[in-house]
């Protein structure tokens, strides 16, 4: 298996403001709305008509609020995050005992199960009880880990080698070895139900956004401290997945809350824009298509989340790559970090397209280091990120060196979210608690104040660190 090859962070900053500056990108530079989209005399309008009052806001009017609000009762998070087993990559669910260390398997394929199906979707009778000896199934990030299965082998770790995206497969059999970890992220890993997200007093934040709809909130109590500024440029948000639900409808088997769509919006209004939330679609190319048709005349800039790594139902991708799409300068090289590796940009009829991961906390880390300097560009404002500050590693545990990416180990940069500490000279960061439990953690993005950048080779307490404030 052949290296990928994955650029910076820094290009991939560049590769990203060339799209606004684009010849094929005729859609920018529309004027500035007046303030907000929401009626002033709206009572659910936290600026008005009289002024800051505490009120019980829908979580998508938080998202859109903008910068200020402040809690007036505690955020506690209804249910676990996840809230069941899933896959963390697009691969071959297994039994280890039927892989043993070192020596290669094969293993009869019988079944599939996308994400939102429920866990035994696509098993068959037979194999609905659980995973058969010697039996391996197709399974997509996001997807219920079936029953009897306890780890995830990559498809590039195995025989299959790639999914091809639109199109179901026809293996029934498939050769891999024992997966170095086992690519399942368990229910309840990143967030217990019943604890407390943020607390009254606190400010309102996209990554409480983003917690608080994957933990079942559907409402913040709140009041708005300064008021904000008009929003700039016009900037549509869309989440890709069938899984996806919107926040305060019922889950399903297989469903989870649409969390990005909200957490993006919050980001984007942080940024000095006006977010656009078309919300979910489902994997369906031309489901897709359509929503980027319906959005792009009235905006100046396109952001989606999901559909772009290495699945077949990867719907992002397989628009970006179909024969005849009317997407120009489509990239899909992806950048050398973790978590955020899989990236995809295009100009779809004339708009920048920023095309984010899924998972949460990628689309975290991307959204600020490419979305907001896109925004600032398209604002006017010298962009703001990577490089725009650097800190002192604190007396902490930072990642060592040797980090791995899906596809082999390479130099991959760890963005680690972190909390800025008073220091002797320059700023002092350390990670937040939640990093403990991995790179993928929501609750860990909670207590930090900014995102670390860790070279390949890891970071020591006293070394310098480039951070980008949040
Ligand atoms: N075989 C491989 N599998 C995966 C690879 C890989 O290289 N090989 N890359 C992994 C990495 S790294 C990431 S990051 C994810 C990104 O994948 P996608 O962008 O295609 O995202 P999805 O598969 O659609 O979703 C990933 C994950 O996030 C959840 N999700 C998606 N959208 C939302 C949303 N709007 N709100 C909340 N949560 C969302 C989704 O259910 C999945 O669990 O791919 C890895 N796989
Ligand atoms: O989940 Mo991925 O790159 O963003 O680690």
């Amino acid at each position: 298996m052949s290296e990928p090859r994955y650029r910076t962070i820094g290009d991939h900053v560049a590769a990203v403001l060339a799209r606004v500056g684009s010849p094929t990108a005729v859609g920018r530079a529309r004027p500035a709305r007046p303030d907000g989209t929401r009626d002033p005399r709206d009572p659910r309008d936290p600026r008005g008509p009289d002024g800051p009052v505490a009120l019980r806001l829908p979580l998508d009017d938080a998202a859109v609020a903008g910068p200020g609000l402040v809690l007036t009762d505690d955020v506690v998070a209804v249910w676990p995050v996840p809230g069941f087993d899933h896959a963390a990559v697009d691969g071959y669910a297994v039994r280890l005992a039927d892989v043993p260390a070192e020596v290669p398997a094969t293993l009869r394929v019988v079944g599939a199960v996308r994400a939102g199906d429920p866990g035994s979707a696509g098993l068959g009778p037979a194999v609905g009880q659980g995973l058969g000896a010697a039996q391996a199934v197709r399974v997509m990030t996001g997807a219920p880990l079936p029953p009897g299965a306890d780890a995830v082998v990559p498809v590039e770790a195995t025989s299959t080698s790639a999914f091809i995206p639109g199109v179901d497969g026809t293996e029934t059999a498939v050769t891999l070895t024992r997966p170095r970890k086992d690519n399942v992220r368990r229910r309840g890993e990143d967030v217990a139900a019943g604890t407390v997200l943020r607390a009254r007093g606190e400010v309102v934040s996209p990554a409480l956004i983003a917690a608080a709809a994957a933990a079942g909130v559907t409402g913040l109590d709140a009041r708005r401290g300064a008021s904000q500024a008009a929003p700039g440029p016009r900037v549509a948000v869309i989440s890709t997945g069938s899984e996806l639900r919107p926040a305060g409808t019922r889950l399903g088997p297989g469903g989870i809350v649409d969390s990005n769509s909200l957490m993006l919006a919050a980001i984007v209004r942080a940024a000095g824009a006006e977010p656009v939330r078309r919300g979910g679609v489902p994997d369906d190319a031309a489901a897709l298509r359509a929503a980027l048709d319906e959005v792009a005349p009235g905006v100046d800039l396109i952001v989606t989340t999901g559909g772009v790594s290495a699945g077949a139902w990867d719907v992002v991708r397989q628009v970006l790559t179909a024969p005849g799409t009317p997407a120009a300068d489509v990239d899909l090289t992806g950048v050398a970090m973790r978590p955020g590796r899989p990236q995809g940009l295009a100009v779809w009829r004339g708009v920048p397209w920023i095309a984010l991961p899924g998972t949460p906390v990628a689309a975290f880390v991307a959204a600020h280091l490419f979305v907001r300097p896109t925004i600032a560009a398209l604002r006017g404002a010298a962009p703001t990120g990577v490089g725009s500050q650097s800190a002192v590693a604190g007396s902490a545990s930072w990642p060592g060196p040797g980090v791995h990416g899906c596809g082999g180990p390479g130099e991959f940069t760890r963005v680690v979210p972190v909390r800025a500490v008073p220091g002797p000279e320059r700023l002092t960061v350390v990670p937040t608690a939640g990093t403990a439990r991995g790179g993928h953690a929501l609750s860990a993005l909670l207590d930090a104040d900014a995102l670390a950048l860790v070279p390949s080779g890891g970071a020591r307490p006293g070394d310098p660190l480039e951070v980008v404030p949040l």
